[in-house]
């Protein structure tokens, strides 16, 4: 089964992220908790892995990273019950939710869509893929990014406002998840601006670690 996982960016269909789901983040932002997940999604197509690099979508001139803990659907679920979905979690991946924070704000203070701000192509970096029994403590796990060497995000899954069972419980009454999707957890506080040559290094705990670059 972790065999097959292996291959979760070939047989995952979707990405569906939670936004605004650190504590420290909706603080630091002056931003009421949200009630229920909020969520969104990114294409396959913006998956890369170490060696490729994050590509400034045209015409973007603030992107902005956000690490995140993603979590790779075992199998096929809906409805989903809290207490259940440790069954459905198959392993996780770190991962970096890359964000063209100009075309975001633009499209929200239009009340416009803003699926291109987080689904162009580059804009998810993902690690290679842990093995469930390599992360047991995925409730209350570090992660944190650095840009050029200075730690810019740094905190535990543990302040997370949804946990990791709440989040696949929530999406899965009302999306069917399947074998080799990806949930993105969230970001903490200190998501940030990146810019053209700059080198990101990410971590979870002393799980896995991974480094992307910046181009135009
Ligand atoms: O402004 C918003 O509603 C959302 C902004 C984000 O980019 C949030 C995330 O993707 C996140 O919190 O992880
Ligand atoms: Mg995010």
């Amino acid at each position: 089964m972790a065999e097959r996982l292996k291959q979760f960016r070939e047989i995952g269909k979707k990405i569906v992220a939670v936004c605004r789901n650190y504590k420290g983040l909706t603080a630091a932002q002056g931003i009421p908790n949200p009630k229920t997940p909020s969520l969104f999604a990114k294409p396959t197509t913006a998956y890369i892995t170490e060696g490729q690099s994050i590509r400034i979508p045209e015409g973007c001139n603030l992107l902005y990273h956000e690490v995140e803990l993603g979590v790779v659907i075992k199998q096929k679920c809906s409805n989903v019950a809290v207490s259940d979905v440790d069954e459905y979690i198959g392993g996780f991946v770190l991962a970096l939710d890359m964000t063209a924070k100009d075309f975001h704000n633009e499209a929200k203070a239009n009340s416009r869509p803003w699926f291109l701000s987080k689904g162009f192509d580059t804009s998810c970096p993902v690690s290679d893929f842990i093995e469930k029994e390599k992360n047991p403590n995925y409730r209350d796990v570090r992660l944190w990014l650095k840009v050029d060497g200075a730690m810019k995000q740094d905190d535990s899954t543990s302040d997370m406002i949804f946990s990791v069972p709440e989040v696949i419980s929530y999406i899965s009454k009302y999306i069917t998840l399947e074998e080799g999707d990806v949930v993105l957890t969230g970001t903490p506080d200190g998501q940030g601006p990146v810019t053209d040559g700059q080198i990101m290094e990410a971590g979870l705990a002393d799980i896995v670690s991974m480094k992307f670059s910046v181009t135009k």
